[in-house]
C-alpha cells in the first residue's frame, strides 16, 4: 500500500478567530482524482491557500510525502488582448515565475512537450491575449506542468470556459492522471464535470466535511452546487 500523497489531519483554520475550516481529515492517494465540492464561502480555496502554505493552520497537520512538488492552476484570469507575449513564451514562465527565461536545450524540449501535452502546438506562436478563454486556461495549465509536478491543483479552474473548453481542459488532465499518476485536486462547482472526471469528492460543509468514491457523491450535492 503506497503511503498518501498527502495527508490532512483535523485541519482548523481560522480568520481572526473565526473558523473557517474546522476538524478536516482527508487523505489523497497517489494517482487519484479527487474533486472538492461545497457551495460559496465554506472554504475550499481556504483549504487549498492552506495546502500550498499560503495559510497557517490553527492547529492539525498537512502531511505532505517528501518529494512532492504541487503545481497549480488557478481561476481563470482573463489577459488583456494587448499582452505582449506569445502563448509560448507565456508558458516558458513556468520556469521563472516573472521574467523572460532564457532556455538551455533540455528546457527547450520540455516546453515543447508540455505545449504538446496542452495541445496548444499548432497555436504556440499566436498572441496570447488573443488566445481564446480555454486556450489561455490550457496555457496556465502547460506552464504549471512545466516543473513535473507530481500534485496538481485546479481551483475553479474551468469557471467561465465554455462547455467545450471545460471538457478539453479537464480531459488533458485526466489523460495525465491515468497515464502519468498525476494526482489531481479539483476544486468545482460544474456538477457536470464532477461526475465525469475524478474517482473520489469531497464534500464540505459548514464545519462538516464528507468523502467518497464519486459514484456514491449524494444527489444533494448536485442538486445544491451550480456553476
Ligand atoms: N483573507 C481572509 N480574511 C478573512 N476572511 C477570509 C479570508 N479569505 C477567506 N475568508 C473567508 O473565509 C470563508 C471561506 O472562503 P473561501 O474563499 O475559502 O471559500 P470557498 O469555498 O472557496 O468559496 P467560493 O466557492 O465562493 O470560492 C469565507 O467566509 C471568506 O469570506
Amino acid at each position: 500500500m503506497s503511503e498518501p500523497v498527502v495527508k490532512v489531519n483535523k485541519l482548523n483554520v481560522a480568520f481572526n478567530r473565526h473558523p473557517v475550516l474546522t476538524d478536516l481529515s482527508v487523505e489523497l492517494n497517489r494517482g487519484e482524482f479527487l474533486a472538492i465540492v461545497g457551495q460559496n464561502g465554506v472554504g475550499k480555496t481556504t483549504f487549498v491557500r492552506t495546502l500550498l502554505k499560503q495559510l497557517k493552520p490553527a492547529s492539525g497537520e498537512i502531511i505532505i510525502a517528501p518529494g512532492t512538488k504541487i503545481g497549480y492552476v488557478p481561476q481563470f484570469r482573463n489577459i488583456d488582448v494587448e499582452y505582449p507575449l506569445s502563448i509560448k513564451d507565456f508558458i516558458s514562465l513556468g520556469f521563472t515565475g516573472f521574467k523572460l527565461p532564457f532556455l538551455k536545450s533540455s528546457e527547450r524540449k520540455v516546453l515543447d512537450e508540455v505545449i504538446k501535452m496542452v495541445d496548444l502546438q499548432d497555436i504556440a506562436k499566436r498572441s496570447m491575449g488573443r488566445a481564446s478563454g480555454g486556450e489561455k486556461q490550457r496555457a496556465y495549465l502547460a506552464a504549471a506542468l512545466i516543473k513535473h509536478p507530481n500534485l496538481l491543483i485546479l481551483d475553479e479552474s474551468t469557471a467561465s470556459l465554455d462547455p467545450n473548453a471545460k471538457r478539453e481542459l479537464l480531459a488533458v488532465v485526466k489523460k495525465l492522471n491515468v497515464e502519468n499518476q498525476l494526482t489531481v485536486i479539483f476544486i468545482t462547482h460544474d456538477v457536470s464535470l464532477v461526475s465525469q472526471y475524478p474517482d473520489h469528492y469531497l464534500w464540505m460543509k459548514q464545519g462538516e466535511y464528507e468523502s467518497g468514491l464519486i459514484e456514491n457523491l449524494p444527489s444533494e450535492v448536485v442538486s445544491q452546487d451550480h456553476a
